[in-house]
C-alpha cells in the first residue's frame, strides 16, 4: 500500500472513532442484551471479531449481556448419538434424553467457547445458565413439546452484581422448573425474558439473515405488531423467525426500549448497530 493510501486509512479510522462519540454518550451505562444465534456463530475468526466488539462495548461503559443459542451444535451432537429430533413452530420437541444433550452442549461447549473468546480479548466473561442464582424459572410451554420451558419468574440480581464488577455475563438458555426439572428454552425467548427483567435499553437478535423478509424476499426495516401478525398468518414469517418476532414484540411491549433483528454474519454487526447511523436489519415497534 502507498504511504498516502495508508494515511487515508488512518484518517478514516480516526473519523469513525470521532463520529462514534454521541452514540457512546447515549449508551453510557446502558444495558444491551445480545442474542447470538447458533447460525450466526460461524468461524473462529467471526467469533473473535464478535468477542472484540463486546469487550469494546464494555470498555466504553455499556453493560452487554450475551444470551446464546446453539441449535446447529445440538443437532450435530444428537446426530452423533443417533437421537432423532424435530421442531414445531421453531421449538425443539425435547424428551429427557434430548434435554441432557441440550444442556451439555449449550452450558458446556457453546457457552464456554463464547466465554473463552471474550476473555481472549481482555474482557471478563462469566458463563451461566438460567439455573444459576435462580435467574430463570420455567413452566412447561406445552405438553406436546416435552421439556420446553417458558420463563415465568426471573431473578436478574446476579446480573447487576456482575455489571458492577465489569463482568460480561454469557447465558445459556436453560431454565429450572419448580419441581427440579431442567427446561430447554428457545434462545430468543430466553434473551427476551432477560431483556425484559433488566428493562434493557436494547435487545439485538443476531441471526443468519439480513432481517425479516416480506413475501418478495425484501428486508422490512421497520415492523409493527400488526405487520408481524399478518406476515405470520400468511406464513411469510416461519420456522426460526417465529420465536424471534414473538420475542421482539413482547420485549418492546414490556419495557425494552428497542429490539432489532440483525444479520450477525456481517463483521462488527453489533458496533454498526449501536455506534453508527448505519444500523441494518429489522426494528420491531410496539
Ligand atoms: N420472513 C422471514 N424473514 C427472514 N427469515 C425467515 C423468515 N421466515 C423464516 N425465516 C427463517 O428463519 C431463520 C432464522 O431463524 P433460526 O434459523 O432459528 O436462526 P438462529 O439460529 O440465528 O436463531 C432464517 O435463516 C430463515 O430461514
Ligand atoms: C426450545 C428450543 O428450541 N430450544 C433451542 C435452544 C437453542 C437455540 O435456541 O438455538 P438457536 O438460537 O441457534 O436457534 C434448541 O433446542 O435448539
Amino acid at each position: 500500500m502507498k504511504k498516502q493510501d495508508m494515511n487515508r486509512d488512518w484518517i478514516a479510522t480516526a473519523e469513525t472513532l470521532s463520529s462514534a462519540l454521541p452514540y457512546m454518550q447515549r449508551y453510557d451505562g446502558a444495558i444491551v442484551v445480545i442474542k447470538l444465534g447458533g447460525h450466526a456463530m460461524g468461524s473462529d475468526e467471526a467469533m473473535e471479531t464478535f468477542a472484540r466488539d463486546i469487550v469494546l462495548m464494555r470498555q466504553v461503559g455499556v453493560n452487554p449481556v450475551i444470551v446464546h443459542g446453539g441449535g446447529p451444535m445440538i443437532n450435530a451432537m444428537l446426530d452423533k448419538l443417533q437421537i432423532k429430533s424435530e421442531f414445531v413452530n421453531g421449538k425443539r420437541v425435547t424428551d429427557k434424553a434430548t434435554m441432557e444433550v441440550v444442556e451439555m452442549v449449550l452450558s458446556g461447549l457453546v457457552n464456554k467457547r463464547i466465554v473463552q473468546a471474550i476473555n481472549a480479548q481482555g474482557g471478563m466473561g462469566v458463563g451461566l445458565s438460567g439455573k444459576d442464582a435462580d435467574l430463570i424459572t420455567c413452566e412447561e410451554t406445552n405438553p406436546d413439546l416435552g421439556f420446553v420451558g417458558t420463563p415465568v419468574e426471573m431473578n436478574p440480581a446476579v446480573l447487576h452484581h456482575l455489571f458492577e464488577n465489569d463482568i460480561i455475563p454469557v447465558i445459556a438458555p436453560i431454565g429450572a422448573g419448580r419441581n427440579g426439572e431442567t427446561f430447554n428454552i428457545n434462545g430468543d425467548t430466553a434473551a427476551g425474558a432477560i431483556a425484559e427483567s433488566l428493562n434493557a435499553d436494547r435487545l439485538l437478535l443476531l441471526t443468519d439473515v439480513s432481517g425479516v423478509k416480506n413475501a418478495s424476499g425484501e428486508v422490512v426495516t421497520e415492523l409493527k405488531a400488526a405487520d408481524v401478525e399478518e406476515m405470520t398468518k400468511a406464513g411469510v414469517i416461519a420456522g426460526g423467525m417465529i420465536p424471534k418476532t414473538e420475542t421482539a414484540l413482547s420485549a418492546v411491549r414490556n419495557g425494552v426500549r428497542a429490539c432489532t433483528i440483525v444479520d450477525g454474519r456481517v463483521p462488527n454487526a453489533v458496533l454498526l448497530e449501536l455506534f453508527t447511523d448505519h444500523g441494518a436489519g429489522s426494528m420491531i415497534r410496539a
